[in-house]
């Protein structure tokens, strides 16, 4: 029987398009269905009941949740290409290491430089120039975080990708100007179908996301 694969997805979410690359990658059909968050699906709901989160990935009925855990999941079911991990235990707790380095600080300063204001926008704005800048540096001429191989330390960050024309409208910085290697990085992932078709346009999401402002904001 063939694979049935669903994913719970919203799609200005940098988390879903980690698993829209992880299965772009491995080039697995999936269903994919759009969550409205602000009236989240029995299904949703349903399938991931501590979180209540997208993505959530169901695979023969089963639910994986948390876009890391099911990156590892599609690397470890589907092995028959792209592998995302490395084979090697050290290289493998080494790529772990800056995935969970992204997860942990890019998307709390993401949210702080789009949602906050003043002091707190300013520090927020220094402190994720300062996560670029560090990750340029593990970068350094390497053509993609997992040297020549398209990884998870990749899948993790390329979705903020995305992101940085609303970091720059908003943080009134120039990202190519500090971290000229990184900015490369994303275009060159960006050449990749299975990066190009799961990343939104920059600046639709852009419009979005100012858009959710006004909503937060308002509230
Ligand atoms: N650690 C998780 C984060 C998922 C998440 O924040 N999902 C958001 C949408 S993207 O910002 C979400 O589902 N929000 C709805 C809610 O929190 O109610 C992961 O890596 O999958």
């Amino acid at each position: 029987m063939a694979d049935e694969v669903i994913l719970l997805d919203f799609w200005p979410s940098p988390f879903g398009m980690r698993v829209r690359v992880a299965l772009a990658e491995k080039g697995i059909e999936y269903e994919y269905k759009e969550e409205n968050l602000s009236d989240k699906s029995p299904l949703l709901l349903k399938m991931n009941p501590v979180k209540k989160q997208i993505p959530v990935l169901i695979h023969n009925g089963k639910p994986v949740c948390e876009s890391l855990i099911i990156v590892r999941y599609i690397d470890e079911v589907w092995k028959h290409k792209s592998p995302l991990l490395p084979s090697d235990a050290y290289q493998r707790a080494h790529a772990m290491f800056w995935a969970d380095y992204v997860d942990k600080k890019i998307y709390s300063l993401a949210r702080q430089v789009w949602l906050s204001s003043g002091e707190e926008h300013e520090a927020g704005k220094n402190e994720l120039m300062g996560c670029f800048k560090l990750l340029e540096g593990e970068l350094g001429d390497k053509t993609y975080f997992g040297d020549d191989t398209f990884g998870i330390v990749d899948v993790a960050l390329i979705p903020f990708y995305s992101w940085f024309y609303m970091f720059e409208q908003c943080g009134n910085m120039s990202i190519e100007a500090e971290c000229p290697k990184l900015v490369a990085w994303g275009k060159r992932c960006m050449e990749k179908e299975s990066v190009s078709k799961s990343l939104p346009d920059q600046h639709k999401v852009y419009d979005l996301l100012m858009d959710l402002k006004k909503k937060f904001l308002a509230k």
